[in-house]
């Protein structure tokens, strides 16, 4: 069995990787991380985890972590990467659910994310741990940057058109719609289902941080710079993202659904939809699965692609999950076969 740690264990997809790992057949969770709850019985904080996880949160310490052959990150922008450097040197490898690692351009993510990097260093090492696009590297990486909810559910819908050079990269609309989990577990007055509910709306529509971390994925799928329009909104719903995506054709008569069927054809986690299909978010809730469906809109030149995930699982702790299982060389599906919950 190897030893797993999640720091920052009462969050949202915190308690979903417990939920994933309490059955995973290899892995063994030995750490689990809170400051506020540090000597509280799991179970008492998630009861839905009475009688799957035997153990009591304990303050986050280097040492007790670095036991660890594996160790997530469940934690707000820019707390992993003020103890990465100790753990990797333990010989601890690493999975960041948040953004420390995912931007490349190091001045760029210290723009948008407000503050100074800790260790700038690591982060061309660290591998985006999207594995549709990166799973070779995942295998070999020390360190993997988990991808946002919404890169996940957009890049999986625009790479196989990207790749395959059938639209034009200057002209990409990505319209992202989010449950409300996807802000956190953290209090927050804009979460009440009073101030959500009966509700709908675009946020962040002057420039979202996930806009950089999509391009910088689009622009390695198209081999050349994609102009990207993103903006996500708000749904009075707790889990998934919709992503309706926009493109201009530049080679009318291809055959979108073929494109997608290959790309994906080898893909545990993606579900490439027959022609004339609606993806929709309760088709996933729970499962770490991205279901996409492709599609023209009649003869305005225009390719109209719906991608649906579950923020929390192909959204955070279910692609972390999966990246771990390639880094410690299993089999990448381990502990991942849920079925969505419907209704
Ligand atoms: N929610 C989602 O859909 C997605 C979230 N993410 C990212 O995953 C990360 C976690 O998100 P989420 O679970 O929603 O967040 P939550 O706010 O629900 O949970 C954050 C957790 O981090 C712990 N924590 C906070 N500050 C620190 C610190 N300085 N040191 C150690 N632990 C700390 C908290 O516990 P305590 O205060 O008790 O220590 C808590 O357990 C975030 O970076 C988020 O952006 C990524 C994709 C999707
Ligand atoms: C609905 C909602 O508020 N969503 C969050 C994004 C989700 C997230 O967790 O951000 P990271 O993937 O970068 O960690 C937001 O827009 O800020």
């Amino acid at each position: 069995m190897f030893k797993v740690g999640i720091v920052g264990g009462t969050g949202y997809t915190g308690a979903e990787l417990l939920r994933i790992l309490a059955r995973h057949p290899e892995v063994e969770i030995a750490v689990i991380t809170s400051r506020g709850e540090a000597g509280l019985p799991v179970a008492e904080l998630f009861p839905h985890l009475r009688g799957h996880v035997d153990l009591c949160f304990s303050a986050p310490d280097a040492e007790t972590l670095g036991g660890c052959d594996l160790v997530f990150f469940a934690t707000p922008n820019g707390t992993a990467m003020k103890l990465v450097p100790e753990l990797l040197a333990r010989g601890t490898r690493v999975v960041d659910l948040a953004a420390d690692f995912r931007i490349k351009d190091v001045a760029e993510w210290e723009r948008w994310y407000g503050m100074s990097h800790a260790c700038p260093e690591l982060v061309a090492e660290a591998v985006y741990g999207l594995p549709e696009v990166n799973r070779a590297a995942i295998r070999e990486a020390r360190l993997v940057a988990n991808p946002g909810c919404y890169p996940t559910a957009v890049t999986l819908g625009l790479l196989p058109l990207l790749e395959a050079g059938v639209v034009d990269p200057s002209w990409l609309i990505a319209d992202g719609k989010s449950g409300v989990s996807g802000a956190g577990r953290k209090a927050n007055v804009g979460q009440l289902m009073a101030e959500v509910g009966e509700s709908f709306k675009a946020y962040a529509a002057g420039g979202h941080r996930h806009g950089p971390e999509i391009t910088q994925n689009l622009n390695i799928a198209a081999a050349s710079p994609v102009n990207l329009t993103f903006v996500p909104h708000l749904v009075p719903m707790v889990r998934g993202i919709e992503a309706t995506l926009y493109a201009r054709e530049l080679e009318p008569g291809r055959d979108l659904e073929a494109i997608y069927a290959r790309r994906y054809a080898d893909e545990p986690f993606v579900d490439p939809m027959p022609a004339g299909s609606h993806p929709e978010t309760r088709t996933v809730r729970g499962s770490n699965l991205c279901r996409i469906a492709v599609t023209r809109q009649g003869d305005t030149g225009v390719v109209v692609v719906q991608s649906v995930i579950d923020n929390l699982v192909k959204g955070a702790a279910g692609q972390a999950v999966q990246n771990m299982n390639l880094m410690l060389g299993l089999d990448e599906s381990l502990g991942l076969d849920a079925v969505a919950l419907l209704p």
